[in-house]
């Protein structure tokens, strides 16, 4: 390997411990503990992992946190009701309900009844509008997770060549408008694109998020170009025992660090820095509602 490893879960640790620092000051001269809440819906084993994951690092910064979690049955009034009361309580200052939900169900009927300020994962259509033209808005986690690492490894993006593989309105198209903004060249690439190998080929900067393991191979890499892998495919892993399985993202890792100048690793990489980022939105949030000074350095 010649790559630099991105390490995302040790930056992970350096966006949990400013925030920390953040909710201690918000707390000691304002006398305010931010809060997030966080909705889930059903037993999907992945999610019950990633909701327990975030309630325990909300405590570790020192924010209240409030899990609510419902019954896989449960109706889309209900949910909706729950979700007004979250609205109108004063305590809680970042809303997420997390994802995917049951399929009877409406994603997007439940995610814009967030209160836009509220919307910490930053899915809901006001803040997908004001990113789109470069206001102030609530800014995707994984995305915002991306960026911070890009920024962090590069200092300024501007007028780098960058490729985002994959058009979800959670990834693909928030991180395209976050590296436009960095001023980057951006071409957001999907399963229609037409000579895929060659579109990447050009880029400086990949960000793979389609969900397709070890989609990208490394002759697929600019040599020296940066490799951000948003993917977290579990795949069979026969080589560790009957039955085993293996964390993978969506570029061959060996083949892309060979020629890459640097990489993100999975796990370790983009999924650590994407909680983190739910913690920054919710202090950002948090000082949003109360007309302090936001952070520096934890939003786009
Ligand atoms: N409302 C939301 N739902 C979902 C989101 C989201 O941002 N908002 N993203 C994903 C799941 N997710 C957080 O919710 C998430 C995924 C992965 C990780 C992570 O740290 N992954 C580890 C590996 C974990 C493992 O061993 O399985 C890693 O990559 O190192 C954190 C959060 C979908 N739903």
């Amino acid at each position: 390997m010649t790559a630099t490893l991105i390490d995302g879960k040790a930056f992970a640790a350096t966006v949990r411990e400013k925030v920390a620092g953040h909710v201690a000051r918000l707390k000691e001269e304002h006398g305010i503990t931010p809060g997030l809440a966080v909705v889930l819906v059903g037993e999907d084993p992945a999610s019950q992992v990633y909701v327990r994951s975030k309630g325990k690092q909300t405590v570790e910064v020192g924010m209240n946190s409030y899990e609510h979690k419902l019954d896989a049955g449960t109706s889309e009034a209900d949910l909706l009701a729950l979700i007004d009361t979250l609205n109108n309580d004063p305590a809680v200052h970042g809303i997420l309900v997390q994802l995917p939900l049951p399929k009877h169900l409406d994603e997007d009927l439940v995610i814009n009844a967030i209160d836009p300020a509220k919307d910490v994962d930053g899915f809901h259509i006001s803040n997908v509008g004001l990113l789109g033209t470069g206001q102030k808005s609530m800014v995707p986690c994984t995305p915002l997770g991306c960026l911070m690492m890009l920024r962090d490894h590069h200092g300024s993006l501007s007028g780098m060549d960058a490729v985002v593989i994959g058009r979800s309105n959670i990834v693909g198209k928030p991180m395209a408008q976050l590296l436009l903004g960095d001023s980057c060249t951006v071409t957001i690439a999907h399963s229609r694109t037409k000579d895929l190998a060659d579109v990447v080929r050009r880029a400086d900067i990949v960000v793979a998020a389609v969900g397709r393991p070890e989609m990208v191979p490394g002759d697929w890499i600019k040599p020296g170009a940066t490799v951000i892998d948003v993917g977290i495919n579990r795949i069979d892993a026969p080589e560790k025992g009957e039955g085993k399985t293996r964390l993978v993202g969506d570029c061959h890792f060996d083949s892309c660090a060979a020629v890459a100048g640097a990489i993100t690793p999975v796990p370790g990489g983009v999924g650590p820095m994407t909680i983190a980022c739910l913690l920054a939105n919710t202090v950002t949030a948090c000082c949003r509602a109360n007309g302090l000074t936001e952070p520096e350095g934890l939003t786009a």
